[in-house]
């Protein structure tokens, strides 16, 4: 079997299309526009493209767009007035700090300095208690972005065997969380997660989240199962220079599955679509208006 691959590329472009198309309606029916602000601590060169990218699609999607660069020798207080002023700020909607922080900053402390409405990574507590109990909540971009691949892949997930390997807080545990809310049969497995191989070979639907590059090897996949690949780990190729690969061995596990999504072009592009449609989501929270179909969990 030659796997589908799954285009996030593609898909995100359409889901980016969806928000820009609420965001002018928000603004022709209601005169309200979306705003974000990023939150860039230190210099991490992987971060700058990322919050690059992530205003210029703001922008892109009629947005507005606020980029707060901080020193890399930030003290937690100031970063924490930072987070204040934008929680107190009526025209942002929605707050992000990117991700990893410099060593001296708690990140638990400042992300839960954030409003929760204004969450749009939903890495706040209250959030992760909201998506534990299934409650409404803001859901973290990557695995909502994942959720929506599979979805329009699968149609219903109801009763397919999930399992995610990766126990992180951002991505692990709250794919697991809307995998379960699908009605998917989940299991969490990791690193330590004895005889993984035949652990893996149980699902129908394989999240590899475990931050090891190319891991998951063909022969660990059920024939026809779905393998979405959350890993982005660059690589050393023989002949110089460097590539992207994911957590899963691409070729090998192509070979057997029935669906994939490639890296680059896979979860990642999904993991800006979703900020966006967060951010969008928070706004008409905020201003009591219905939630846009289809960009939500
Ligand atoms: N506050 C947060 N920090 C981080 C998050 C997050 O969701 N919130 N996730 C990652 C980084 N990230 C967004 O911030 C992100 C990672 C990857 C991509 C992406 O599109 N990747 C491309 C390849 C890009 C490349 O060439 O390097 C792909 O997979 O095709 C987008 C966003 C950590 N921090």
């Amino acid at each position: 079997m030659t796997a589908t691959v799954i285009d996030g590329k593609a898909f995100a472009a359409k889901v980016r299309g969806q928000v820009a198309e609420h965001v002018a309606k928000l603004k022709e029916e209601h005169g309200i526009t979306p705003g974000l602000a990023v939150v860039l601590v230190g210099e991490d060169p992987a971060s700058q493209v990322y919050v690059k990218s992530k205003g210029k699609m703001t922008v892109e999607v009629g947005m507005k767009s606020v980029e707060h660069r901080m020193d890399e020798n930030v003290s937690e207080a100031e970063l924490l007035a930072m987070v204040q002023k934008l929680n107190d700020d009526p025209t942002i909607h929605g707050i992000l700090v990117q991700l990893p922080l410099p060593g001296h900053l708690n990140s638990d402390l400042v992300i839960n300095s954030i409003d929760p409405a204004k969450d749009v990574d939903g890495f706040h507590i209250s959030n992760v208690g909201l998506l534990g109990t299934g409650q409404k909540s803001m859901v973290p971009c990557t695995p909502l972005g994942s959720l929506m691949m599979l979805r329009d892949h699968h149609g219903s997930l109801s009763g397919l065997n999930a399992v995610v390997i990766g126990r992180s807080n951002i991505v692990g545990k709250p794919m697991a969380q809307l995998l379960l809310g699908d009605s998917c049969t989940v299991t969490i497995a990791h690193s330590r997660t004895k005889d993984l191989p035949s652990v893996v070979r149980q699902a129908d639907i394989v999240v590899a989240a475990v931050g090891r590059p190319q891991m998951v090897l063909g022969d660990w996949i059920k024939p026809g199962a779905t393998v979405i690949d959350v890993g982005i780990n660059r690589i050393d190729k023989p002949e110089g220079g460097t590539r992207l690969v994911g957590d899963a061995d691409y070729d090998s596990c192509a070979a057997v599955a029935g669906a994939i999504t490639p890296v680059p072009g896979g979860v990642g592009p999904m993991t800006i679509a979703c900020l966006l449609a967060n951010t969008l989501t928070a706004c008409c929270r905020a201003n009591g208006l219905t939630e846009p179909e289809g960009l939500t969990a």
